[in-house]
């Protein structure tokens, strides 16, 4: 199973909680399009050079997307809630964002090196444990995952 690839994706959705929590202390909401539009092109870039689908790629990385935006959700509810916030938070401009776009990169590459098969799914359910991760976030990742070669 491709154990590095599993982990680069857990590491970049880890991000997650300091990002939400840099935009609870900035006052910004969770979904930033104009980012995401980043994201996606640096994606279908990166996609093309390694031989990928563009297209199959950005639907992965929209669902990569879509759960990031829901771990960032719940972890505001859950300091809306009472629970402790992190106490050091990253400069999401500088210091996050550059490292989510390194990920991604190398997502990329993992995945252009060993494709994901259906057989892989318990691998990457027992790889994902980052908090507040979804099954349904979960699931619509491993599919897009295998879709990549599809
Ligand atoms: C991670 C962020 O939050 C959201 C998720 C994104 C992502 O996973 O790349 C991009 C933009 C936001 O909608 C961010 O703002 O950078």
């Amino acid at each position: 199973a491709p154990d590095k690839l599993f982990g680069a994706i857990n590491e970049r959705l880890s991000f997650m909680q300091s990002v939400a929590a840099w935009k609870a202390d900035n006052d910004k909401p969770v979904e930033d399009l104009p980012r995401e539009k980043v994201v996606l092109d640096a994606a279908r870039e990166k996609a093309v050079e390694n031989g990928l689908s563009a297209d199959n790629v950005t639907l992965f990385f929209q669902a990569q997307i879509d759960a990031a935006k829901d771990i960032q959700t719940c972890w505001i509810e859950r300091w809306e809630s009472g629970e402790a916030r992190p106490q050091n938070v990253p400069d999401l401009i500088k210091d996050v964002r550059p490292e989510l776009l390194r990920l991604g990169n190398e997502i990329l590459t993992l995945l252009a090196e060993s494709p994901v098969e259906a057989s892989d799914q318990q691998a990457f359910t027992e790889a994902l444990t980052v908090e507040c991760l979804s099954d349904g976030s979960k699931n619509a990742l491993f599919e897009g995952l295998v879709d990549v070669h599809d």
